[in-house]
């Protein structure tokens, strides 16, 4: 099945005079692990946020699960998004005035389909954040007492919780020392493939390139570079 597919897609933001992003064509099938790869200002971030829906195409097709989602509304994104993706961003979005295991179970409220595929969510947050070798001590602080590594924890486990098919990764392990670094990529990766999902992960990190079966060079699939 495929999860992302581009046609003829093209991006181009307001005021400027050309495009930052013409692709073709870019296919992404069930389960695979994808690394995006490209200079900084190259465009990687505007792509993400195009697959999350948080950016409408200036031209073509953005389908995800087979559903052409380029010209729906934008409470149609949200909705999917809520649904189907578990998105980790460079600042975290975690809400500063909710506990940790409260901003982890958070897309259950938004979504009766995570929430149901969560089961009971309390203790679906909290074997992801165990996974996630959080100390236990933490799971009721407020999450703004906690270091950035544990923060990125916390955005991982939100974005793991109630199985979404899609999870988009920018730049998740740049706080994080090599060894914390290694353990959240080993535990992304056997989260997500316990749960059949597709990543597509950005990081100028070149050692976490390597882990990734397959890595898309942004140069070699964006015309407009
Ligand atoms: N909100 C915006 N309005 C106008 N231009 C923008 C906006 N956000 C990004 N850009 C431009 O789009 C281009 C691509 O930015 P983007 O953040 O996608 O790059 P990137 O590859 O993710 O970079 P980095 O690796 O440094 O994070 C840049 O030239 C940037 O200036």
């Amino acid at each position: 099945m495929n999860i992302v597919e581009l046609n003829e897609l093209r991006y181009r933001w307001k005021g400027q005079s050309s495009d930052i992003l013409r692709i073709p064509e870019l296919t992404i099938t069930k389960g695979e692990h994808v690394f995006l790869r490209g200079e900084s200002g190259s465009g990687k971030t505007t792509l993400l946020n195009l697959l999350a829906g948080i950016l409408s195409p200036t031209e073509g097709s953005i389908k995800l699960l087979e559903k052409d989602l380029s010209h729906a509304s934008s409470m149609a994104k949200d909705r999917f998004r809520a649904d189907h993706m578990g998105v980790i961003f460079q600042q975290f979005n975690l809400l500063p005035y909710l506990s940790v295991v409260d901003n982890v179970t958070l897309p259950c409220h938004f979504s009766a389909r995570r929430k149901k595929q969560a089961g009971d969510i309390q203790a679906s947050a909290i074997q992801l954040l165990d996974h996630l070798q959080l100390h236990e001590g933490l799971r009721k602080s407020l999450v703004t007492e906690l270091s950035v590594g544990q923060q990125q924890r916390v955005a991982v486990a939100r974005a793991l919780i109630g199985q979404p098919e899609i999870i988009i990764a920018d730049e998740p392990t740049s706080a994080l020392d090599t060894s914390t670094r290694d353990r959240f990529i080993e535990l992304l990766f056997s989260q997500a493939e316990a749960q059949q999902s597709t990543i597509i992960f950005v990081s100028h990190d070149p050692h976490i390139a390597e882990r990734f079966p397959r890595v898309i060079e942004l140069s070699e699939i964006n015309e407009a570079l």
